[in-house]
C-alpha cells in the first residue's frame, strides 16, 4: 500500500481547499514504450502495474472530478472509481465523473450509470428518501460512495433525448459546442467552476488527451493544464490507439520533467507545461 501523496506529487495536486474561481487541471493517461493507450480497434489494454494503478487510484481521490470522452465511456466502460483506496478511511471520496459527450450517444447501459442507480436503490431503501443526484448524499462518506454521472453535452441536443437520459439516472449538462462540435477545452475551466468543482482529472482518450495539451493558454496566460502524469509501461503494443490520434501529434506544447518515480514495473512521469 502506497504512502500517499508520494513526496515527488507534493506541491502538483490541487490545493484543498481548491480556489473555485480557478480549477486545477490534470492530465493523466498510461501508455507503452510505443506511446500507444490502446489495442488495435481502441481494445482496452492493461498497463499499469498494481503500485501505478493504486496511485492512479489515489490521484482521482485528490481531484474534484474525473474526466473522460465518450468514447472512452464505449469501448472501456470504465467505473472510475476509488476501489484500490484503502476502504475504511472515510476522508477519501470519489471525484465526480464528467463525460464529454457533444452529441449524448452515452449508452444507457453504462456500466458507470448501472453502479449509480445501484447504489441509490440501496440508499433508498436505507433511507426511505429518493436520491436524484449525488448532492443529495450530504452525510454519505468515504470510498463506498458512487457518484452520478455527469454528461456535459452540446446544447443542441434535443429536449428529448437528455430528458431519456435524465430519466435513465444520469445529469446532462447542456453546453455551447465550439466550431469543431466539441466541448472547447479552454470553456472546461468555466463548466467546473459553474458546477461547483474546483479541480479535475482528465484521464483519456486519445482525442480528449489531444485537445486539451493543443488547448491554448488561460485566460491569465497560465497553461490550461497544471500537471502531466504519464504512466508509462514497458511493453509494446503495436497497432492500436495513439496518446494523440495520427495528425494530431504537430504542435503539441513542450513539456518540463518535474521527477520519474520508479512504480513497480512502470515509471511514472510528472511533468508541467513549460
Ligand atoms: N491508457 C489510458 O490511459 C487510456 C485512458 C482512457 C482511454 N483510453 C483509450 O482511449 C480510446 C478512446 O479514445 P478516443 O480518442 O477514441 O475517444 P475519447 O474517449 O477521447 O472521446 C472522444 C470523443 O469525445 C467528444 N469530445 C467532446 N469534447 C471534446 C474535445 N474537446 N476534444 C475531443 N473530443 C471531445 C467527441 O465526441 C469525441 O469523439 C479507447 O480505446 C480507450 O481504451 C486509454
Ligand atoms: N491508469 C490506467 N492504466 C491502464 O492500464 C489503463 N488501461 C487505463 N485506462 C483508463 C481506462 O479508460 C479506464 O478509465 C480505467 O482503467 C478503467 O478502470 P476503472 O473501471 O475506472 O477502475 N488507465
Amino acid at each position: 500500500m502506497l504512502t500517499f501523496p508520494p513526496a515527488f506529487l507534493v506541491g502538483h495536486l490541487p490545493a484543498r481547499p481548491h480556489d473555485p474561481a480557478r480549477p486545477h487541471v490534470t492530465v493523466t493517461w498510461a501508455q507503452s514504450l510505443d506511446a500507444k493507450i490502446a489495442g488495435p480497434g481502441g481494445a482496452r489494454v492493461i498497463l499499469s502495474g498494481p503500485e501505478s494503478m493504486e496511485m492512479t487510484h489515489w490521484l482521482r481521490t485528490m481531484h474534484d472530478a474525473i474526466l473522460v470522452g465518450i468514447n472512452t465511456i464505449i469501448m472501456d466502460d470504465p467505473r472510475l472509481k476509488i476501489q484500490l483506496v484503502p476502504q475504511d478511511d472515510p476522508s477519501l471520496l470519489p471525484p465526480q465523473p464528467l463525460i464529454l459527450d457533444p452529441q449524448l450517444r452515452f449508452p444507457l447501459s453504462a456500466r458507470i450509470l448501472s453502479e449509480w442507480n445501484k447504489y441509490r436503490g440501496s440508499r433508498e431503501l436505507r433511507d426511505d428518501r429518493i436520491l436524484r443526484d449525488s448532492r443529495d448524499v450530504p452525510d454519505a462518506r468515504g470510498p463506498a460512495v458512487v457518484r452520478q454521472p455527469w454528461i456535459v453535452c452540446g446544447d443542441t441536443v434535443p429536449p428529448e433525448r437528455r430528458e431519456e437520459v435524465e430519466r435513465a439516472g444520469a445529469r446532462v449538462v447542456p453546453t455551447q459546442l465550439d466550431g469543431s462540435g466539441r466541448i472547447s477545452p479552454n470553456a472546461l475551466p468555466a463548466i467546473l467552476s459553474s458546477l461547483g468543482l474546483g479541480s479535475v482529472m482528465i484521464e483519456g482518450g486519445s482525442r480528449i488527451l489531444s485537445s486539451f495539451l493543443h488547448a491554448p493558454s488561460r485566460a491569465d496566460g497560465s497553461p490550461l493544464v497544471d500537471s502531466v502524469i504519464v504512466t508509462v509501461a514497458p511493453m509494446f503494443i503495436g497497432e492500436g490507439v495513439g496518446v494523440v490520434p495520427e495528425g494530431e501529434d504537430r504542435g503539441l506544447p513542450p513539456l518540463r520533467t518535474i521527477h520519474t518515480e520508479t512504480m513497480g514495473k512502470d515509471a511514472v512521469m510528472l511533468c508541467a507545461l513549460r
